[in-house]
């Protein structure tokens, strides 16, 4: 085993100071609210938290630098990719997850396929710098897989979208290019969809997992996941998979730049509208909408990213202020 199997890159190496050359990486397998679990070349440990540290700015993912002699938490390396959102009202966006390289947002081939549904998780995986592939689960149930599968290719430009039975081996076999040694995925979608069952399928019910991960799921009473425990979970092939419980409603804010990724036939149309700040909705010499109007545009999908980008922009807080404290955008004031 190397640190490579557990997802250490170059990235994460070349932020290794001289001096700390003695501290030990590990990567956050669990985080709860007064502890946190890591896993290393030196198997699971409970880390111990100097005393200002707070668990909830570390995601599940992180990597950070361990004094092998205590377990003594000494510093948090920079992240390659770092899920995260905003719950309604909140002032600071909440951790999903961190370093995760593919975010695997699950549905089905039937009526829990809803586009704008599916477009808000894109959104935040290309915010995220993670990788979006669709999985469309249940593909064995439908009458004609290929028309969901259609229309998920339409979200996205070059968005790899999988059909599968997520209960068979095969499925395993299709989702392989990004489950291999030291890769990292998070997987997303509504209850029911099939995520648990992709997972077992996915991890193949190793027998030493639990102990490697530390046995970390927590349950409440409905026998829902609780959203103050995520959790890293090792894959048979040698990939690692992170649970994101408690995303059943996905609000968005701070995505711009990831909107602009997801709806980029719009936004490479919009420098030609005649005015640099066209809404597209009803100025004169709007390049999006004549697009619309010459058959190049869905106008369903124009609708969706003024909706989005919308709600983006009411959620998301500005920066004001010498100190840059935060101040959420009063509704009727923008424009
Ligand atoms: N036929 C078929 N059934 C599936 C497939 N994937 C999941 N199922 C079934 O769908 C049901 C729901 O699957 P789960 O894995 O529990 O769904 P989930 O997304 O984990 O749901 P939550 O735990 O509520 O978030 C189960 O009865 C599965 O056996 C599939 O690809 N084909
Ligand atoms: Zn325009």
């Amino acid at each position: 085993m190397s640190l490579e199997t557990f997802g250490w890159t170059e990235f994460f190496e070349e932020q290794r100071a001289a001096d700390e050359a003695a501290l030990v990486p590990m990567r956050i397998a669990a985080v709860h609210r007064s502890r946190m679990n890591a896993v290393g070349l030196s198997g699971s440990v409970r880390l111990e938290l100097p005393l200002h540290v707070k668990t909830m700015d570390f995601a599940v993912g992180d990597w950070v630098l361990v004094d092998a002699d205590t377990r003594m938490l000494r510093r948090r390396l920079e992240r390659k990719t770092l899920l995260q959102r905003r719950t309604e009202g909140a002032r600071f966006q909440q951790l999903i997850a961190a370093n995760v390289d593919t975010l695997f947002i699950v549905t089905s081939c039937n009526a829990d396929f809803n586009a704008a549904r599916l477009e808000r998780y894109l959104a935040l995986a290309n915010e995220a710098g993670t990788d979006p592939v669709i999985v469309l689960t249940k593909a064995d149930k439908a009458d004609s897989p290929q028309d969901y599968l259609q229309a998920a290719q339409g979200l996205q430009r070059d968005l790899p979208v999988v059909s599968l039975n997520g209960l068979t081996a095969e499925a395993r076999l299709l989702l392989a290019p990004w489950c291999g040694a030291g890769q990292t995925v998070a997987l997303v979608g509504s209850s029911g969809v099939g995520k648990s069952t992709l997972l077992n399928t996915l991890a193949e019910k190793a027998s030493d997992e639990e102990q490697l991960t530390g046995g970390i799921r927590e349950d409440d009473a409905k026998g829902r996941h609780t959203t103050t425990s995520r959790s890293l979970h090792g894959l048979a092939t040698g990939g690692w998979v992170i649970d994101t419980p408690g995303m059943r409603t996905l609000h968005v804010s701070d995505v711009a730049g990831g909107i602009g990724v997801l709806f980029e036939e719009i936004t490479e149309l919009a420098p030609q509208c005649r005015f640099r700040d066209c809404t597209h909705a009803h100025e004169p010499g709007c390049a999006v909408r004549a697009a619309v109007e010459a058959g190049k545009l869905d106008p369903e999908r124009l609708e969706r990213w003024r909706k989005l980008a919308d709600e983006n922009r009411d959620n998301t807080p500005v920066m004001t202020g010498p100190r840059g404290n935060r101040v959420v955008v009063d509704r009727n004031k923008r424009r």
